[in-house]
């Protein structure tokens, strides 16, 4: 976008988003909970929300695989119907709003998990370790929850205990948009007319509204967003034990 930057941050600054939040509980003095009800001992909730397309499917993807008893629940499932998406005034099928999702479905997702993670667990298909037939309360349980329009939802953002914001520019977001396919294909202006201005509208509700969050450069390598994501999720864990 060259000198002006829509988003009204500071040139240079990553924008867009991603996010990541995580839950450690709470049995003693965990002071790691961001109001979630942590659960049993080490429990942990880490989630990714960012921008469209800057690079949290592929982040969540690499942390699902190496952490220990790790969930995941993907906002892009609670995609209501087509038939049931609003058109703005511009035209546009309103897909980039909370209206769009079906929140409440994705929250009980969320407290499923926090209410019995192994059962949570065992019904995704997500091996639970040890092998024994009863896990002890003791083990660790992570859930990753990604999505692009997370901390808009008090409702959902209060369960986070760590969340994260990957930010890429206007120009590479649309480079990459360009190149995916959704299962409703974007119509050609979608993501000047619609995408990109919900994205900063929902950016700022966001500041304004103080919520905390990690910024991730997304125009870093996947490696380096992976490792320090994975670092600060492993110093989590290890206050929460
Ligand atoms: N760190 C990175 N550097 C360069 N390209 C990346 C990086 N991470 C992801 N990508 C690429 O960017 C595109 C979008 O990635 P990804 O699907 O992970 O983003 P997303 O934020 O989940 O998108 P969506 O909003 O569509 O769900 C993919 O083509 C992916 O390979
Ligand atoms: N997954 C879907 O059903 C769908 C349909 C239409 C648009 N989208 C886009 O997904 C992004 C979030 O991942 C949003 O920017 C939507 O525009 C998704």
């Amino acid at each position: 976008m060259g000198g002006s930057d829509p988003s009204g941050c500071v040139p240079g600054s990553p924008q867009g988003l991603g996010s990541f939040s995580g839950v450690c509980p709470a049995a003693g003095p965990s002071g790691f909970q961001t109001g979630s009800n942590a659960i049993l001992p080490p429990l942990y909730r880490p989630a990714p929300c960012r921008v469209t397309n800057g690079g949290k499917t592929t982040l969540t993807n690499r942390l699902v695989k190496a952490l220990p008893n790790c969930c995941v629940v993907h906002q892009d499932d609670f995609f209501k119907p087509q038939d049931q998406i609003e058109v703005g005034e511009d035209g546009f099928k309103q897909w980039d709003v909370l209206d769009s999702l079906d929140m409440e479905a994705m929250v009980s997702t969320v407290r499923a998990w926090i209410e019995n993670p192994v059962k949570f667990a065992r019904s995704h298909g997500v091996n639970v370790t040890p092998g024994s037939r009863e896990p002890s309360s003791q083990d660790t349980h992570i859930l990753v929850i990604e999505g692009f329009l997370l901390y808009n939802y008090k409702p959902l953002m209060e369960l986070f205990d760590l969340r994260y914001y990957l930010a890429v520019p206007y120009d590479e977001c649309k480079r990459r948009r360009s190149t995916r396919s959704y299962t409703v294909p974007d119509p050609p202006g979608l993501f000047d007319g619609h995408v990109w201005p919900m994205y900063l509208k929902h950016r700022k509700q966001m500041e304004d509204a103080g919520v905390d969050v990690v910024y991730l450069d997304g125009l870093k390598s996947r490696d380096e967003l992976y490792n320090q994501v994975f670092e600060d999720i492993h110093n989590k864990l290890l206050n929460c034990s």
